[in-house]
């Protein structure tokens, strides 16, 4: 190997992974139980997958909050809601029209105008004194509760009103123009499962139902840990040398937009000392932390020193793809610790195969992994592809086939190439320049 493994590697192949299967979903997952007594335990080079599944197998579990109905927008449920009741709660009526008996108008036709008599008139959120009997009709308006006695609703448009009373000219049949109570949701009915994202009509739904206040994971907390002697931050000059740190920016945004809550802990320099302190403060206030730099295996790379300063089990480093490969993950107490690369652009591909998934999974939702779709690719990609890669492009249709098009530069460290990234395409180990037209795995990141 080219670079320093600085730990015990034998333990990784004690058959010590305990493969569990992941609420049917067809994955496993792997625990680090039976490693612990080997200290030292780490494994490299690891697929994708299995970077993956040491991830999501050791994803702590979420808490619960309750918060308040217009407050649960992307909120993720923590238990199923059954409707406590029909909706709509009554019969009503869909239009602005007449209530009636359908067995009247079994005769009724253009020649034959059935007459009825109106004997009261009904408007929305008011209740019918009368029933309806034969020969006998009840103004309704869209909304209005159906009048007892009355199985069919006629358009004002349909009929022809004069004085007190109104002229049909066709048969009806029992129930037509009627909205039944429970056509939308029946008493008892589950209107939503744990697990599902809180979206507006489903707000509106519970509303309808009279919920004002649900039940719902905490948002998992996340720290971000920066490390690296180059950065400064927004608002100083910047000096000779050194880089603004954008990484804990767009970091912290993908952290918010996955709904959970990310806590910036702050950058530190190139001494492990330095970046353990800030890890073991991440630690203590969040669920997972994540560091950005200093992963890989140049002599200022401290992070791997700063996880076992901080007292934790490296799960895997580096991952058999590009870009990216210098990622880490380790474990303190249940909580994972995830480095990623500097180069914002591997970091960030590498957020969306890994920590998107774990940070969905820890919000409590059901659907935690990306879709894979296949996707042909609208130009060519020069390169060799020695080791897996992920190119980075955008979604396009053309009659009705999902092409992928660049979305810019594929270097590891260029981050505008992710602004309009929809797609993850997989280039498989060992491939050859592609030619448009290409068929390529990809993860639908939307
Ligand atoms: N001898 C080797 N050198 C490198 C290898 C290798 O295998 N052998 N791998 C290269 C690859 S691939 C990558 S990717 C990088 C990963 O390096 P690190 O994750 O250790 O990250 P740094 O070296 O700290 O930084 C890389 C790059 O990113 C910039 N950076 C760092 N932090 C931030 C931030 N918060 N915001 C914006 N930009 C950041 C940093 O200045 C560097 O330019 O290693 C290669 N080297
Ligand atoms: O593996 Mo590095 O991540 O090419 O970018």
């Amino acid at each position: 190997m080219a670079y320093k493994v600085r730990v015990n590697l034998i333990g990784a192949y004690f058959g010590m992974f305990l493969s569990l299967s992941c609420k049917g979903r067809g994955f496993s997952v792997l625990t680090v139980e039976s490693a612990r007594k080997y200290g030292g335990f780490m494994e490299t080079n690891v697929s994708a997958e299995k970077a993956l599944q040491f991830l999501l197998g050791n994803c702590p579990a979420g808490g619960q909050e309750r918060v308040a109905l217009p407050d649960s927008l992307g909120r993720v449920l923590d238990e199923d809601i059954r409707a406590g009741e029909d909706i709509p709660q009554f019969d009503r009526s869909p239009l602005d029209g007449y209530a009636f008996r359908a067995a009247d108008t079994l005769r009724a036709g253009e020649d034959n105008p059935l007459i009825l008599e109106v004997i009261e008139e009904v408007p929305a959120g008011y209740t019918p004194s009368k029933a309806v009997s034969a020969g006998k009709t009840i103004k309704v308006m869209t909304g209005a509760p159906i009048p007892e006695g009355a199985d069919a609703v006629v358009k004002y448009e349909e009929t022809l009103e004069k004085g007190n009373t109104v002229s049909l000219f066709q048969a009806f049949r029992s129930g037509q123009n009627i909205v039944r109570a429970g056509e939308d949701v029946m008493k008892g009915q589950i209107v939503a499962r744990k697990g599902s994202v809180v979206n507006p009509p489903l707000i509106g739904l519970l509303a309808a139902l009279g919920i004002s206040e649900i039940s719902v994971f905490r948002r998992p907390r996340v720290a971000v840990v920066s490390t690296g002697e180059e950065l400064q931050d927004l608002g100083e000059e910047l000096e000779k040398g050194k880089i603004r740190n954008s990484n804990s920016y767009s970091l912290a945004a993908y952290i918010s937009e996955l709904g959970g809550e990310p806590l910036v802990i702050g950058t530190a320099g190139d001494k492990a000392e330095e970046v353990a302190v800030l890890m073991k403060r991440g630690l203590a206030e969040a669920d997972v932390v994540m560091t950005t730099g200093g992963v890989s295996v140049g002599d200022y790379d401290v992070v791997q020193d700063a996880v076992r300063l901080a007292g934790a089990e490296v799960l895997f480093w580096r991952i058999d793809m590009k870009p990216g490969s210098p990622t880490l993950a380790a474990l303190k107490d249940g909580k994972l610790i995830l480095g990623l690369s500097g180069n914002p652009a591997a970091g960030m591909v590498v957020f969306q195969l890994l920590a998107s998934p774990l940070i969905k999974k820890l919000a409590g939702r059901a659907e935690y992994l990306w879709q894979r779709i296949e996707v042909l690719l609208k130009e060519d990609f020069r390169k060799n592809s020695p080791r897996r890669r992920y190119l980075r492009g955008r979604l396009v249709w053309e009659k009705g086939t999902a092409l992928m098009e660049f979305t810019g530069g594929q270097g590891n460290d260029v981050l505008s190439s992710l602004i309009e990234c929809d797609l993850l395409a997989e280039i498989p180990a060992g491939s050859g320049p592609l030619k448009a037209g290409e068929k390529l795995e990809a993860l639908l990141l939307k």
